[in-house]
């Protein structure tokens, strides 16, 4: 069976603004969530990434959100590109668009690379979740699938589906990542909220042996704090993060500020590991030697 976006969203056909007037042509999609599709688009010379709600309702309260967050001076200024409805067999479907990130999953980003790199990626999370604290708001549902790791370990959060404003209920969550799925805290839009699902994330990325998949099926009353604190201890990175992970476990932070004042503290000193490091210039002076060296055998042979 075909849907409104197989058309609307295949590689070539034009999507016009109803009310902007933007003309954007789709390169590919990008992906397909519960809220909404995501594709790449074209504006002239410019790639975006173009999301249409599957409930408008959803996602004007996603565009409110990310409209506010970006008010400030801070890196989600210049995000939000445009928002609009495109008529799609005279129904009107909004949409808006973004940003367009390149990049990988966390898991994705520590699995090429090392796990050294938690620690740069951390901070920038952390800075990221700062910044929409200072907001007003809270991110709602952190989660390995909600962000992407670009070159440097430069993170970029994407679906702000379930940014709350803070102290009303959160409203869009995913289990393991939620403190009351772990009997830890109520679901309620705080700093201390977010920074729970922050040690889940690096917890999950952590581990090697893939325990959270079973986490989802066990029993509320089986559920413990302890089965997470069992990865700090497998695992050196975890165990090195230990100190601050438990805080954030236990709510023990008010704020994502002091969070990354604590945070800093204790990665101080600690580097990635330089093989880890991309270093195209490297490898151009490398190739570079082979082929004088070649070309000098080659004329005086
Ligand atoms: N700005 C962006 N740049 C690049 N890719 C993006 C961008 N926004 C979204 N994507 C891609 O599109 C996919 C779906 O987007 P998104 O998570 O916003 O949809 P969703 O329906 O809200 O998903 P979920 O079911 O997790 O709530 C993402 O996993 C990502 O791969």
């Amino acid at each position: 069976m075909t849907t409104w976006y197989d058309e609307a969203f295949r590689p070539g056909a034009v999507i016009k603004g109803k009310w902007n007037g933007h003309v954007y042509v789709v390169e590919r999609l990008l992906g397909a969530g519960s809220n909404g599709i995501v594709a790449l688009v074209r504006r002239g010379n410019a790639r975006f990434a173009l999301k249409a709600g599957y409930e408008t309702v959803d996602h004007q309260s996603e565009i409110n959100s990310l409209l506010a967050i970006s008010m400030k001076e801070n890196s989600f200024k210049n995000f939000l590109i445009d928002s609009d409805d495109m008529m799609i067999q005279g129904k009107g479907i909004s949409f808006y668009v973004m940003r367009y990130i390149e990049g990988v999953t966390l898991s994705e980003f520590i699995h090429k690379r090392s796990q050294d790199w938690i620690y740069v990626i951390g901070t920038n999370l952390l800075r990221k979740l700062t910044e929409i604290h200072r907001s007003g708001y809270v991110f709602g549902d952190l989660k390995v699938e909600n962000m992407i790791v670009s070159n440097y370990g430069d993170v970029d959060l994407i679906d702000f589906g379930g940014v709350s404003p803070k102290g009303r209920a959160i409203k869009q969550l995913t289990e393991v990542y939620d403190r009351g799925f772990w009997n830890m805290g109520e679901r309620v839009a705080e700093e201390s909220y977010d920074l729970f699902s922050f040690a889940i994330l690096l917890l999950k990325t952590l581990d090697h042996r893939k325990r959270f998949a079973g986490f989802i099926k066990t029993l509320p009353q089986n559920r413990e704090l302890d089965q997470l604190t069992s990865i700090m201890r497998e695992n050196p990175v975890a165990a090195q993060l230990a100190p601050f992970l438990n805080k954030a476990l236990r709510g023990e932070f008010n704020t994502s500020e002091e969070a990354i004042v604590e945070w800093k503290k204790l990665i101080a000193g600690k580097k990635v590991a330089q093989s880890t490091l991309k270093m195209p210039w490297l490898k151009i002076c490398f190739a570079a030697s082979i082929f004088i060296c070649g070309a000098t055998i080659y004329m005086y042979w």
